[in-house]
Order: C-alpha cells, then sequence, then structure tokens
C-alpha cells in the first residue's frame, strides 16, 4: 500500500473491491505525481481518513459492506469539504445524478481511459501536481484538519464559474465538458437568453489546458457593423479614420487561451469569411496591416438561434457552421429544468447575501412553490435579479417574502403570471400533472389559504387538501414546498 511519505504530494484514497484497479491507478497516477492510498471497502477507507491526510476520495459506487452513496454520506458529515469522486456504471445516470446530488464532486463513468481519470483528478485537487511547490505545504496546512480541505480553497475552483444544477440534463452537461474542454475543437453553445451559455464558455476554458490563458469574451451583437473586424482582429494606427493607435483585437488578447464569440450568428457575412480563416488557419490580418498574425486560441460561440436554422436563412455561412459546431452544446431553457429552481435560488440567496453582508436567506415556501411553476422567460437571469431584488428589500429579514420581489411598483410585478407555462419539455404531460401545476399556483397566488384558492379553481378546499396529501405521499412535492 503506497503511502504518505512523499508528504506534499497530493494524497488520493481509492475504494474500491476490484484489486487490480487500485496497482493500475496507484501505479498511473504515482507516474504523474499523486499519492494512492488504496482500500476495498467503506469502514475501511473511512479507517484510513481517520489516519493520514486525504486530499480526495475516489470511490466506487457498487460496493458489498457500505455503498459508495453511504460512504459519501458519512464523509460529507465527517469531513464536509472534502471531495469525493463517485465511479458509476457505464451510462448509469441515474447513479451519476444520485452521486451528485448528495454531495460528490463529479462522477466518472466506467471504463475510464487513465487521461480521463487524470484531468478529473487534477481538476478536483487543490492544484495541478507540477510544480510541487505550489501545492503540498499550502494543501497540507489547509488540509483536512478533521473537516477536510476547504473547497472553496481548492486552487483554480475559487475563480471558477460554478454551473449550480442537479438535473440530470444539466448534470449530463457538466460531465461531457472535461471532455471536450481538453481537446482544441471550437465548442458552439446554443441556448435561450439568461440559461447561462457564459458560464459553460468559462468552464470550457476553466477546464481546459488553456486555464491558465486568457479568457476573452466579445459580444458580437453589441458592436457597431464597421468596427467589428477592428474588435476582433485589432487595426493599425491610421487605418482608418479615428484609428489614432494599433489595437490588439479580441483574438490577439486571447493568444493562448480561449475567446468566447458571444452571439456568433450576429457577424456579418464578409467578416464571417474572416472568421472561418482564422479557425482553419490560425491566422489573421489586422485592419491596415499587410503582415498576417499568428495566434493560438481556442473558440467558443453562443448563440440564441440555432445555427442549423441561420444557414438555411442564408445568414451564416455553411462552411463556418462546420468549423463551429465540432462540439454543438445545448443549454436548456430554466422551464425545462424546473427542478432546480430551488437550488438557483438557494445559490443567489446566498450569493447576494453574502455580497452585501446582509443575513443568510431562505424563500418563502409559498414563493418558491410559486417559482417552481413559473415559466421563467429569462432564465437563470432573470431568476438571479428575482433573488437580488428579494435579497435587498429582506434586508435584516431572513426570510424572502412574495412582497419582497413580486412588488406592484415592479414592471414585472406582482404576479408571476405564466402565460407560457405549458411550452417547454417540463410541461404538464397529463391532465394530473396540469392539475396539480394549477392547484399550486393557485395557492401561491393566495398565500397558500385553501380556501381562496378553492373558490378560484371552482373545486372544494377539501379537495385541495386531499390533493396535496397526496401529492406529498407521492413525492410530487419538493422538500422545499412541504412547509
Ligand atoms: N447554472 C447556473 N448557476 C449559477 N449561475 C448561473 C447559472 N446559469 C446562469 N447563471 C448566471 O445567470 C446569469 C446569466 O448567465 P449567462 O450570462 O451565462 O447567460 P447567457 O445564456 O450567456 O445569456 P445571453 O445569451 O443573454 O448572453 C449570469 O449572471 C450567470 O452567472
Amino acid at each position: 500500500m503506497p503511502s504518505s511519505s512523499v508528504s506534499d504530494r497530493p494524497q488520493v484514497l481509492v475504494v474500491d473491491d476490484e484489486r487490480l484497479l487500485h496497482n493500475v491507478m496507484s501505479r498511473f497516477l504515482g507516474r504523474h505525481g499523486i499519492d494512492v492510498t488504496s482500500c476495498t471497502s467503506g469502514p475501511e477507507a473511512l479507517d484510513v481518513l481517520a489516519e493520514q491526510p486525504i486530499d480526495l476520495v475516489l470511490s466506487d459506487f457498487q460496493m458489498p459492506e457500505m455503498d459508495g452513496l453511504e460512504l459519501l454520506a458519512q464523509i460529507r458529515e465527517r469531513y464536509p469539504a472534502l471531495p469525493v469522486i463517485i465511479i458509476t456504471g457505464y451510462a448509469n445516470v441515474q447513479h451519476a445524478v444520485r452521486a451528485m446530488s448528495s454531495g460528490a464532486v463529479d462522477y466518472l463513468p466506467k471504463p475510464f481511459s487513465t487521461d480521463v481519470l487524470l484531468e478529473r483528478v487534477r481538476r478536483h485537487l487543490a492544484a495541478p501536481p507540477a510544480p510541487p511547490a505550489t501545492n503540498g505545504k499550502a494543501s497540507k496546512a489547509g488540509g483536512r484538519g478533521g473537516a477536510g480541505r476547504s473547497r472553496a480553497g481548492r486552487g483554480g475552483a475559487a475563480s471558477a464559474p460554478a454551473f449550480v444544477g442537479e438535473h440530470p440534463t444539466v448534470v449530463e452537461l457538466k460531465a461531457f465538458l472535461p471532455r471536450l474542454a481538453g481537446s482544441q475543437a471550437p465548442v458552439f453553445v446554443h441556448g435561450e437568453s439568461g440559461t447561462g451559455k457564459e458560464v459553460v464558455a468559462r468552464l470550457v476554458h476553466e477546464q481546459s489546458p488553456r486555464a491558465g490563458g486568457p479568457f476573452v469574451a466579445l459580444n458580437c451583437a453589441n458592436l457597431p457593423s464597421e468596427l467589428v473586424e477592428s474588435h476582433l482582429f485589432g487595426h493599425k494606427k491610421g487605418a482608418f479614420t479615428g484609428a489614432v493607435d494599433d489595437m490588439t483585437g479580441a483574438f490577439g488578447r486571447a493568444d493562448g487561451g480561449t475567446l468566447l464569440l458571444d452571439e456568433v450568428t450576429e457577424v456579418a457575412l464578409p467578416v464571417q469569411a474572416k472568421l472561418l480563416r482564422v479557425l482553419q488557419e490560425g491566422e489573421f490580418q489586422r485592419v491596415g496591416a499587410e503582415k498576417t498574425t499568428r495566434v493560438d486560441v481556442r473558440v467558443v460561440a453562443t448563440s440564441n438561434r440555432d445555427l442549423g436554422q441561420a444557414v438555411a436563412e442564408g445568414l451564416f455561412r455553411e462552411d463556418l457552421y462546420h468549423r463551429l459546431a465540432v462540439f454543438p452544446l445545448h443549454v436548456p431553457p430554466l422551464r425545462e429544468r424546473r427542478s432546480d429552481v430551488p437550488l438557483l435560488a438557494d445559490h443567489f440567496a446566498t450569493q447576494y447575501a453574502t455580497q452585501y453582508g446582509l443575513p443568510e436567506k431562505t424563500l418563502a415556501p409559498a414563493l418558491l412553490r410559486e417559482f417552481e411553476a413559473y415559466h421563467w422567460p429569462g432564465n437563470v437571469r432573470e431568476l438571479g435579479n428575482m433573488l437580488h431584488r428579494g435579497v435587498v428589500l429582506a434586508a435584516e429579514r431572513t426570510t424572502i417574502e412574495r412582497e419582497d420581489v413580486l412588488n406592484p411598483f415592479f414592471s414585472d410585478g406582482p404576479s408571476l403570471s405564466a402565460p407560457g407555462w405549458l411550452d417547454g419539455e417540463d410541461a404538464p404531460q397529463t391532465l394530473a400533472d396540469m392539475e396539480r401545476v394549477m392547484i399550486l399556483r393557485a395557492l401561491g397566488e393566495h398565500d397558500q389559504n385553501q380556501e381562496r384558492a378553492a373558490e378560484q379553481l371552482g373545486i372544494s378546499a377539501r379537495t385541495i387538501r386531499n390533493k396535496l396529501k397526496r401529492y406529498r405521499e407521492e413525492g410530487l412535492l419538493p422538500e422545499s414546498s412541504l412547509g
């Protein structure tokens, strides 16, 4: 069993009942400067954790004595900040979702390549194992100490964006990112405004070998047409009236890193030809320059238009489409992942309370229910804005009430009426679903007053009570809305 004799190397604990895997992992990770301690069961793992500092746990999901989830729960309790990666069966999305929602930082579907293993392990450790001077000491000093390593303190992770969400589509998207991030290929992120496309683009950068390089974002939709080229490629002094100095464009600034081209479909056709050239040849000409400039830039492009459709409409070059859409990703609208609303609401409540130095807050249960039924045309951005407002107006209170976010003075208040609530994948599929959504909405609108909600719906309050009881028994009400 490898020991922690080289104390400033990262220490990984592998828990798996397959011994063969131990040898492979410890030899492979050892060659990359990471020490591995292995054991074959959950109870043994807890003993190891009590005795020696560990920076990350890799545990199998299925084990005879104590399964990976049970071990995860024990670790969360004893060492809340210690990162745990769960190894799941191939394509077992349910296991993956359960692992992530139980607090695993990641999951690794079997079989995995050693490259993927190393990439995941490195990502979740405090810092890349090399150079050693930046790792070890600091990570050990701030190490477990009985409560695991601080997640926020893990190198790079503090500044890394978090794509909050546990809906299966979000879990799958997040699991897919590291696989494409390692390549050089362009990524195209499609999704409605405010769904988190830029967050995804930043994650691609953070998880790529370019993470140490610049991340430059350029919104192509906001640029005056005559300046698009300058902003993209830069210009020479005197290239046109107003070009009083040399200017480095976005491609130049992103050299060695990642360039986000937001709303790429808004770029005019002639400029699209130049974009194609940079993507194909890695070189471009600054406006007014004779020489070409070479750059090493990874492009992530986003749009809320369907690229294929933009091509069909003649707005977007087909060859550029094929260049960009090597990895086409779709970020679903929030109404198609409503189960993430409580989590996101919590995330923003904490974020803004911390920002303003206000007490921690939760949403009034009735308001949360309304949020869960709302169709969120502005997606996550809209939810974030509502919480920003709610936190500020709730001020010293610890509960955000309906009036805090839906004040009649606000242009979007006082109702979270949802004309589009029948749209989207999460929309009610059966009459029973629809009935449930309507009952919950009516209760939300009437401050949980069952008599008034019943009156609005033309049913008796007793029916509402009975239905609520059944929804609870069938687990159709989120925990958060039981209060
Ligand atoms: N899953 C998420 N977790 C945490 N914050 C999120 C998430 N998704 C979006 N946000 C936040 O919501 C806001 C909008 O996200 P973002 O700018 O990435 O959306 P977008 O799809 O790029 O929008 P647009 O198309 O309008 O540029 C940002 O403040 C972002 O940090």
